[in-house]
């Protein structure tokens, strides 16, 4: 059982709507196509009418053979049971036709603002949710959501039906009809025990299935990994158990469901037994016609297939409102970056300082403590320290990606909480250290940050990066097709792109993530001359990795868990023979033209 149920628990961000709730919700996503669902109602009234016309009909028919008068009326009931059988197929038609409008353009919306509301989440969210379940919600849930719209029809049709049949069983024979209404109560009582079971199975049954896109999608992403270590047979076995619980919590929900209908045909069944012997006799002892007699055989038939799917239609509603529930907690998870204002942040000018930040991912493990920082307009900055120091999180919280707990941000000294972020955004450049291009040709990536830039603007800010060589040396030069997240591009050549993308975007502030790939010489030295001219005139944070990058920059920042322990340039630190030394030794030195390995570590200038 432990393990069935293992990972099958809530997202942070899950919620549970009251039915009321969800319902007022749902109804929001239908009211825009109420003049369609008017007619897909009129349509299913008139499919119903027709349908029910149908028994009414062969009941004559029935009492004309018992009085002989079969021949004068048998051609008219014959026609009119075709014609109804006729009518109803086309009324039918229009409801499936438009129902399926209805329930695509809702799918349609509903998938449109989930996948907004993925857009607008803060990277934290990324990080806490593995995307395959994100795409799970998106997809499949909101398929899920369109079954409720589809059983709403079924549901209003067969309640119809149900009307219909009871004003003809009453029409006919009141005892029998009230009879018959004695055992609704029993139904819907089953059906409602059902409810509760069946949301919970559904539950399950759909947070699996994320659970199975989420690891897909995970070992698609790094299949390259996987295949270069032979992991295939370990990313295999564990798949294996995710499928598997998947295969177990679905064969779960399909019991319960399963369950029902027998239960529910029980129960029918045996009423109906009791019905037709109650019916029978008052038939056999005349107080019953047979036309009469007929038409309640049929009546009941009709009567308990509407009523038992009503029934059963509670425990498939649930996997709809469980699905709908899923998406709309989706929609409404509250952003952790919260801004106090509105504020246009203008043009900015770049001074970035930070004061008293408190920060951790998770509130109760802070990465950066009562940290403080100024980083003054136009200035380069580097950042060092060993890997988990707090390099990265320091440019997260700059590009307000996350939302820091105590202290504050500022920027051209106003809180970075009060300014418009979409604003702020845009005058950020971010680089990470293995740009992300988009499928397309190099230009359109060039072209990213500002769609509207000229054919001349994305040629000039190509050829300012390393001087545009690298452009000429692309098998279609800038028309060239870049593959899927860039792969049809060497690193350095992606590089130069991100950098190009850069000058495009002008930014006032520049987070680098510098790439820790070596580059042949070439490319490098283009790099360089990129960097130069791309960050010339913006504050620059650059998180360091080449030696030609700290030798360069106005300043050093040394981080060490979260605190800086030394700051200056590269000569000053390193004459020092401090933390940044130790640094330098170990990620740096090795790129200097003149290191020997084996020499021993400097702990004085006068090695680069
Ligand atoms: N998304 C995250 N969720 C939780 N913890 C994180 C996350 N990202 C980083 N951390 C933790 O925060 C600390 C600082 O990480 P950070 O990525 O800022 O280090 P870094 O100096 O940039 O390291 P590197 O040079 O390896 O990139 C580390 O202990 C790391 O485990």
């Amino acid at each position: 059982m432990g393990f069935i149920m293992d990972g099958l628990d809530a997202e942070d961000y899950d919620r549970t709507y009251n039915d009321r709730d969800l319902l007022r919700r749902i109804l929001s996503y239908f009211r825009p196509k109420l003049g369609r669902m008017f007619l897909v109602a009129g349509m299913i009234v008139l499919v119903s009418a027709s349908q029910a016309v149908i028994p009414l009909l062969g009941s004559v028919g029935v009492d004309a053979i018992a009085d002989g008068t079969i021949g004068e009326v048998g051609w008219q009931v014959t026609g009119g049971i075709l014609a109804a059988g006729a009518l109803s197929w086309v009324f039918n038609f229009v409801r499936q036709l438009n129902s399926s409008k209805v329930t695509g353009d809702v799918v349609l919306k509903l998938r449109e603002d989930a996948f907004d509301a993925v857009l607008e989440r803060d990277l934290s969210f990324y990080d806490e949710t593995p995307s395959g379940k994100i795409v799970s919600r998106v997809t499949s849930d909101t398929d899920d959501f369109a079954t409720v719209s589809t059983l709403t029809m079924d549901l209003i049709s067969q309640v119809l039906m149900v009307g219909f049949v009871t004003v003809l069983l009453f029409m006919r024979s009141v005892e029998l009809a009230l009879l018959t209404l004695l055992v609704v109560p029993i139904v819907v009582g089953l059906a409602l025990l059902f409810r509760r079971l069946a949301r919970i199975s559904t539950r399950r049954a759909q947070r699996s299935l994320s659970r199975v896109n989420a690891n897909l999608q995970e070992t698609m992403g790094g299949i390259a990994v996987a295949k270069n270590f032979r992991q295939e047979r370990q990313v295999y076995d564990e798949f294996r158990p995710i499928n598997r619980q998947s295969y177990e919590v679905t064969l779960r929900q399909g019991f319960v469901f399963s369950t029902i209908f027998p239960v529910l045909f029980l129960v029918s069944g045996l009423a109906t037994v009791g019905l037709v012997q109650m019916g029978g006799s008052a038939a056999l002892s005349g107080g019953l016609s047979a036309g009469d007699w007929f038409l309640f055989l049929q009546g009941v038939s009709l009567f308990w297939f509407p009523l038992t799917s009503i029934a059963a239609f509670w425990s498939q509603f649930q996997q709809g409102l469980a699905a709908s529930e899923r998406v709309f907690a989706l929609i409404d998870a509250p952003p952790r970056v919260v801004q106090t204002d509105d504020l246009r942040p203008g043009r900015l000018a770049g001074r970035i300082e930070f004061e008293g930040v408190t920060f951790g991912y998770d509130a109760d493990h802070p990465v950066l403590r009562d940290f403080a920082l100024l980083i003054e307009a136009g200035e380069t900055v580097a950042l060092v320290g060993h890997t988990g120091a707090g390099k990265s999180t320091l440019s997260k919280l700059i590009t307000r990606f996350y939302e820091f707990q105590e202290g504050r941000l500022l920027i051209d000294d106003r809180d970075i909480r009060t300014l418009e972020l979409g604003g702020y955004r845009r005058q950020i450049g971010a680089v990470p250290q293995a740009p992300f291009l988009f499928s397309g040709t190099v230009a359109d990536n060039i072209r990213y940050p500002r769609p509207d830039a000229s054919d001349e603007d994305v040629l000039t800010a190509a050829a300012a990066v390393g001087g545009g060589d690298w452009v000429d040396a692309l098998p279609n030069g800038l028309a060239t097709d870049v593959g899927e997240h860039g792969r049809a591009l060497s690193m350095g050549q992606r590089q130069l792109v991100a950098l190009a993308r850069l000058l495009i975007q002008d930014p006032a502030i520049v987070v680098l993530d510098e790439a820790t790939a070596s580059v042949d010489p070439l490319t490098e030295a283009q790099i360089q001359e990129g960097l130069d001219v791309v960050l010339a005139g913006r504050t620059s944070i650059v998180i360091a990795h080449r030696l030609s990058t700290i030798e360069h920059v106005d300043r050093i920042i040394v981080l060490d868990h979260g605190r800086i322990v030394e700051e200056g340039d590269h000569a000053t630190l390193l004459a020092r023979g401090g933390r940044y030394c130790e640094v330098y030794n170990t990620y740096f030195r090795h790129q200097s033209p003149n290191y020997r390995a084996g020499t021993g570590f400097v702990t004085v200038a006068g090695d680069s």
